[in-house]
This record gives C-alpha cells, structure tokens and sequence, in this order.
C-alpha cells in the first residue's frame, strides 16, 4: 500500500505543473486549494454513500477517488504521504497504551 501511495505522490508532484488542458492534477491545482478542498468533500460524501448502499465494487472505486484526492490536497499543502504514515505508526504505539490505561485497576 505504500509503495502505490509513494508513487501516486511522485506522479501528483511530476504533473502539477503540467498543461491543465492535458492533466488533471495541473487543472486541479490551477484552481487552488479550495476547488481541491471541494473535490475531497464531494469523494468522501461519495465514498459514504457507497457503504451505506452496501455495494462493495461501487466503495473499491470511491474509496480509490477518496485517497486520490486526499494525496493531491496533501501534496498542494507540502505535507508528504510518509509523515502521516509515521503519525498512523505513532498512534499504533499510542493506542496500545492507552488501552492498557484504560483497563480497570485490580
Ligand atoms: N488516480 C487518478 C484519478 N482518480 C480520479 N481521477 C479523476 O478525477 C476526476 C473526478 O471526476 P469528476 O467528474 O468528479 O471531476 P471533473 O468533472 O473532472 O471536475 P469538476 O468539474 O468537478 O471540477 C476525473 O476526471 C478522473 O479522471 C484521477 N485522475 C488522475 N489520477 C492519477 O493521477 C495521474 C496523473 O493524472 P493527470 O494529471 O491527468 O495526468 C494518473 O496517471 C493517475 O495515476
């Protein structure tokens, strides 16, 4: 998984400042972070309208439109995919704690 999102992030920063005729990512960054902004807003109303219907095809497709534009708003805002993959990898390590101070004391 994150080999694949290691290259969608090479791929978004290789096309953002391509022409906005022949690229999506250049006419989305054209645009600015509101329109990207927009766009994660509509994929995840879309990705969660897909799992209410239960159709698993339909989610697989939203769910890869969810992250796509969630690499190209993490790309536009500087922020690489690999230090929210280490955040992920710090919560693992967090929540084990957490839940072992949340059980109740003998
Ligand atoms: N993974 C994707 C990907 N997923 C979805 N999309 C595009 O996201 C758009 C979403 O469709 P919508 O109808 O919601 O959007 P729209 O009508 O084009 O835009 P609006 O009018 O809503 O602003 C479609 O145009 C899809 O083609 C993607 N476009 C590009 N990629 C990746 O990005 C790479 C670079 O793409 P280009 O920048 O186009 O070269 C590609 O090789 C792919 O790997």
């Amino acid at each position: 998984m994150t080999a694949t999102l290691d290259r969608l992030e090479s791929t978004i920063a290789a096309r953002r400042g391509a022409d906005p005729e022949s690229s999506y990512v250049a006419k989305l960054n054209a645009r600015g972070m509101p329109k990207i902004a927009q766009k994660l807003g509509e994929e995840a109303v879309e990705t969660v309208i897909a799992a209410m219907r239960g159709d698993k095809a339909e989610l697989t497709g939203e769910a890869a439109d969810l992250l796509f534009h969630l690499m190209v708003l993490l790309g536009a805002s500087g922020v690489p995919i690999a230090d929210v993959m280490a955040e992920l990898d710090r919560r693992e390590g967090v929540s084990g704690i957490a839940e072992k101070n949340s059980r109740p004391k003998d």
